[in-house]
């Protein structure tokens, strides 16, 4: 059997990753804060390239870790998002949460109209106020999310859209962008995005460092 030559500590193997991603990837757009945001997302994508995506609003930081600190949950659009959050990195052991899979769900998305994914905000109401959302698959839930936030909705904290693919993704992500709400975002500009870079931005938020 051959003994192939790789690093086998976990740490290390990190370590190694974000050094190479901070040589690679022009994060001269960024805040030493978001540039840190941004090598975990380069890190779950594999493409330092995608680095000219990502665009932060100047609150974006402070809004989303604040929200966290303060013990608000994690509200995610796809378990695939949630599983991704590295607990142990929640600064106060935060409730993360998908209403996805809730038994409601598919019934109020008959009855709205719409994707389960954007029917299971409806279940978020009660969790909204000072939330931090992590959407990072389904463009129709940051759709969504921004029309209940129009009609009155309580106000997340701050906002990671990052829902990725063909058809809405760019266009949400726009929408949030040119929202004339004022909640703090981080997202993907265009068809990039994917639960692994949301989570990967979830991660980054609760703890500096690595
Ligand atoms: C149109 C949808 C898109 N899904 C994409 C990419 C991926 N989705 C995966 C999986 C396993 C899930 N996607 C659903 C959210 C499902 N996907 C949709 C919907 C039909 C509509 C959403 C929308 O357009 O906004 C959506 C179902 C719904 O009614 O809301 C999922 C719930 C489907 C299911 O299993 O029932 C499921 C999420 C499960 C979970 O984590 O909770 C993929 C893994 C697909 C695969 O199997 O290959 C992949 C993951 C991508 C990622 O990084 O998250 C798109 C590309 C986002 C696409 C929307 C845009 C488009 O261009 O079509």
């Amino acid at each position: 059997m051959t003994d192939h030559d790789y690093i086998r500590d976990g740490n290390a193997i990190y370590e190694r990753s974000f050094a190479i991603v901070r040589e690679e990837a022009d994060l001269s757009a960024f805040t030493e804060e978001q540039a840190d945001i941004a090598v975990r997302m380069i890190h779950a994508c594999g493409q330092v390239e995608a680095a000219s995506h990502f665009r932060f609003s100047p609150d974006f930081v402070v809004a989303a870790r604040g929200a966290l600190l303060a013990g608000k949950p994690v509200l995610c659009d796809a378990e695939m998002v949630a599983h991704g959050v590295t607990r142990a990195r929640l600064p106060a052991d935060n409730d993360v949460i998908c209403t996805l899979r809730d038994p409601r769900t598919p019934e109020l998305a008959k009855k709205i109209g719409n994707t389960r994914s954007a029917a299971a905000l409806d279940l978020w109401a009660e969790k909204l106020d000072g939330a931090l959302v992590a959407i990072g698959n389904a463009p129709t839930a940051l759709f969504y999310l921004l029309e209940m936030l129009e009609k009155g909705a309580a106000r997340p904290a701050a906002i990671i859209g990052m829902p990725v693919g063909f058809v809405g993704a760019a266009e949400s992500k726009d929408a949030l962008e040119v929202s004339s709400l004022g909640i703090p975002y981080a997202i993907v500009k265009g068809r990039m995005g994917g639960s692994a870079m949301t989570a990967a931005a979830v991660n980054a938020v609760a703890r500096a460092g690595l």
